[in-house]
């Protein structure tokens, strides 16, 4: 018997895509089936969220309950280390070519993870398609998340066609590539050599001609461009952001925005730090959890 529940309804040519968004974001409800008409793919999620509507699904015979873990592209990362959920997990789906087991938190100056393979392919390399947009990753060598896939969109959906924008930590250029479609120009920089490479390669990719990738501190920013040169700032380093603030303040102009990120435990953790740099309105929002009791959150702020 067909039950309601909630569901994202898409054109089929990107339904790969959404599934594996669903995915990663935890959304897709596991005891039903998704289904299909002549254009459409139709994904049960487990509640309301942006875009869904109510369906009616079938229900899963059996439950298929796979070990939690984040996809990104043909990977699969889990936390715990267990060879049998990463069998299980590479024969669930044909696009996982590979099961990694992340051995240790975000570390280090350019924010990668060590991993060890667990199943399938000996790599940590993998395409990553995302809104259309498509991406070269290695995760052992440069940050990537999957999970800030809908932040990036919340951005591109607030800007205004002919931005100059500002990413001032771009790893491997997935905020660059996604705002590209409305600014006009945009600066990507990034410490991580390897990081600027696949960016280079990502730009490539997308055939797009508005980014020019920098690799350096960003602290040298300000001696590259003059005071306010920038619209709108992305600053996407949320353990260590702080002392990068001087910089932004200087670069964007007055009225401009700053996306500034930070990993915390109480909501409002920032506001007193930003509050030193601006007047302006700052609006805060959980992006999403981070780890117990500590959430990534975004202020968007004025500068004035
Ligand atoms: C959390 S990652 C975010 C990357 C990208 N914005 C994303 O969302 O995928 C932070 C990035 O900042 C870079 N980074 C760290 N310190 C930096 C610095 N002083 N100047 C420029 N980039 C830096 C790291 O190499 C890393 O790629």
């Amino acid at each position: 018997m067909p039950e309601k529940c909630w569901g994202i309804k898409v054109k089929k040519i990107i339904g790969e895509e959404t599934r594996q968004r669903l995915i990663a974001d935890g959304n897709l409800h596991p005891d039903f089936k998704p289904k299909k008409d002549s254009e459409h793919l139709y994904f049960p999620v487990k509640e309301k969220i942006p875009d869904s509507e109510t369906f009616e699904f079938e229900a899963r015979s059996v439950k298929q309950e796979l070990p939690r873990h984040e996809l990104i592209g043909g990977i699969a990362v889990i936390h715990e280390k267990s060879n049998k959920d990463a069998e299980m997990l590479l024969r669930s789906r044909p696009v996982i070519h590979t099961v990694l087991y992340s051995e240790s938190a975000v570390t280090g100056e350019y924010r990668t993870k060590d991993y060890q393979v667990l199943a399938g392919g000996n790599t940590t390399e993998t395409d990553y398609t995302e809104y259309g947009l498509r991406f070269k990753i290695d995760l052992s060598k440069a940050y990537f998340s999957a999970r800030l896939a809908n932040e990036r969109q919340r951005i591109l959906n607030s800007m205004k066609e002919g931005e100059r924008l500002l990413d001032l930590f771009a790893g491997v250029g997935p905020f660059a590539v996604a705002l590209s479609r409305k600014a006009s120009v945009v600066i990507a920089n990034d410490i991580n050599p390897d990081a600027v490479r696949l960016m280079d390669e990502n730009i490539r990719l997308n055939r797009i001609k508005n980014i020019t990738p920098m690799l350096g501190d960003a602290l040298h920013m300000p001696g590259i461009f003059p005071d306010g040169s920038f619209d709108r700032i992305i600053m996407n380093l949320p353990m260590n952001s702080v002392p990068f603030l001087k910089t932004a303040f200087q670069l964007c102009r007055k009225g401009g925005v700053i996306h500034f990120y930070s990993i915390q435990e109480e909501e409002g953790g920032m506001m007193e730090e930003l509050r030193k740099f601006t007047t302006g309105k700052i609006t805060e929002r959980k992006v999403r959890s981070y780890a117990p009791k500590l959430h990534h959150a975004v202020y968007d702020v004025i500068c004035e």
